[in-house]
């Protein structure tokens, strides 16, 4: 769905990556777009030195494939280039929809700029399309399950428990009618819980794609 506008969203954020800048690495099919773009520059040699840190095991696949250097080191993050599930106009974010949370917020928290890629039906005034992904321990979790059910939602588990992380743990699939941002910290005091899939004050910019063009929403992070 909307592939052209994922395209144009990354091409747009492309622009801002130059010769020798040390880069987070998202995951997701917007993301890949944007790999495969610095690939091309990468591989033609009209940028060099560049060093990605990955948010998951196929994004550090693709990123080798294309001759970028891996590194698993937060230190000196200069943009963090990533995709959301959903977003909302205070650059609010919900992502977790292929399971790599854990690793993205890591990378997010610890960049400098975090730059998120999207087509325009990722935005909601509210959170609430999309349902929140928290990842689990895989231990004692119906019972976490329940207990996330508790702050006001019906949590599954994603692919009936026979989806894993590349943490090795589960992901469970909660929704609420509204997801308020407060429910982060809320969810997080859970015992069980690893992550949540709010991302709150981390996104600097949104690069939304609205068909062929791209509109650039900016934002400080908190
Ligand atoms: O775990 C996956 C990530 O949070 C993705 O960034 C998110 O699901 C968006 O993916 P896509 O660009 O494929 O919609």
């Amino acid at each position: 769905m909307y592939e052209n506008e994922k395209k144009v969203s990354a091409m747009e954020a492309l622009k801002h990556v130059h010769s020798n800048m040390k880069l987070g690495l998202g995951t997701g099919s917007t993301t890949k777009y944007f790999l495969d773009g610095l690939g091309e520059l990468v591989k033609s040699g009209k940028i060099t030195g560049i060093t990605g840190v990955p948010t998951s095991l196929r994004t550090a696949d693709l990123a080798k494939s294309y001759g970028i250097k891996i590194e698993n080191n937060l230190e000196g993050i200069e943009i963090d280039f990533d995709g959301a599930d959903e977003f909302d106009g205070s650059g609010n974010l919900i992502k977790g929809g292929g399971g790599a949370l854990v690793r993205e917020k890591i990378v997010a928290y610890n960049s400098k700029e975090v730059y998120i890629m999207a087509d325009h039906s990722k935005f909601s005034e509210k959170l609430h399309s999309f349902p929140l992904p928290v990842e689990v321990l895989p231990f004692m979790e119906d019972v976490t399950k329940k207990n996330i059910e508790k702050t006001g939602c019906k949590a599954t588990f994603r692919d009936g428990k026979n989806f894993k992380s590349d943490n090795g743990n589960y992901i469970l699939d909660c929704r609420f009618d509204f997801t308020d941002v407060a429910l982060e910290k809320k969810i997080k005091m859970i015992p069980g819980v690893v992550e949540v899939g709010i991302f709150s004050g981390i996104t600097t910019k949104v690069f939304i794609g609205e068909n062929e063009k791209c509109r650039v929403m900016d934002f400080q992070k908190s």
